[in-house]
């Protein structure tokens, strides 16, 4: 709360090689008594074209951090650029159409449509764009995810692995900026946890996209690039080239011996 907008310089645009931006980012939750501050003027870049996995404690603002940074929450104090939009101080409707066109979403539960098929589940957002998909892109996307044979499926018919690929196609059909998932891997077993990981890696190697996960899993994270750990609603460190150990290790410094972070993502 220490960090009204009104304190940052106008001008202060993101870089071009900077997806999305935050300076003195904080929200809080409540007021008077019960306030909670979920996060406490958070500066942060997110590098174009990079995995980032945010990673901290239950509790520690990893949510709310991905919601301001994607315009899903207002924030209480700070600023928020995507590329060289500032979102903080948009509309609701230009929020809308800013996170429909320029934001790719993956969430734990898939958030698939469960009457449409999967080619229908992935081309949605852009049909309700009103946007054509690029049939090049659309099939390269598809055929990285190994979902040719699956696309008049609905997702009751696909396993967990296969409906969250679906998911993950449908963040990057439209080639968004930004691609947000929180706990991708947290409804898959191992094996497809692994896989939608590995995908998610050459959506950023191969097809040059910006992935941002929210993760408790060390060894998911460990598929990034860059580690930043939050605690108590700041960013406390990072880690780029992070290993699953290095994390692990980390998050117990964090979090005292006998740390929640066990790995398997099973704390909550
Ligand atoms: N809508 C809300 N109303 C009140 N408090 C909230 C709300 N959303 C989050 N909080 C609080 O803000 C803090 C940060 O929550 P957030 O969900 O961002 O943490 P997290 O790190 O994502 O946690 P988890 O790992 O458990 O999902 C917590 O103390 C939480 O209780």
């Amino acid at each position: 709360m220490s960090t009204p907008a009104a304190e940052h310089a106008p001008g202060l645009a993101p870089a071009d090689g900077i997806a999305a931006r935050a300076r003195g980012l904080t929200k809080a939750y409540g007021s008077g008594e019960t306030t909670v501050l979920a996060l406490d003027s958070v500066d942060v870049d997110i590098v174009r074209g990079r995995f980032t996995a945010v990673m901290g404690p239950s509790g520690s603002g990893k949510s709310t951090l991905m919601h301001c940074l994607a315009g899903l929450d207002t924030v209480s104090a700070g600023q928020v650029w995507l590329g060289n939009t500032e979102i903080t101080g948009l509309r609701e409707r230009e929020l809308t159409r800013l996170r429909r066109d320029r934001i790719g979403f993956m969430f734990q539960s898939f958030n698939l449509i469960p009457t449409l098929n999967a080619l229908e589940n992935i081309t949605l957002p852009m049909n309700i764009a009103g946007r054509d998909p690029d049939r090049a892109w659309l099939d390269q996307v598809i055929d990285t995810l190994g979902l040719r044979d699956r696309l008049k499926h609905r997702p009751a018919q696909l396993s967990g692995g296969q409906q969250q690929r679906v998911a993950c196609a449908r963040a990057l059909v439209s080639r968004p900026e930004l691609i947000f998932a929180d706990e991708p891997t947290g409804n898959l077993d191992s094996r497809a946890g692994l896989e939608v990981l590995g995908f998610l890696r050459e959506a950023v190697d191969d097809l040059g996209q910006t992935v941002v996960m929210v993760t408790h899993d060390p060894g998911a994270a460990a598929h990034s690039d860059l580690v930043l750990f939050l605690a108590d609603g700041r960013i406390v460190d990072e880690m780029a080239r992070p290993t699953a150990e290095a994390v692990l290790e980390r998050m117990r410094l964090f979090t005292g011996a006998g740390s929640r972070f066990s790995g398997d993502g099973a704390e909550d």
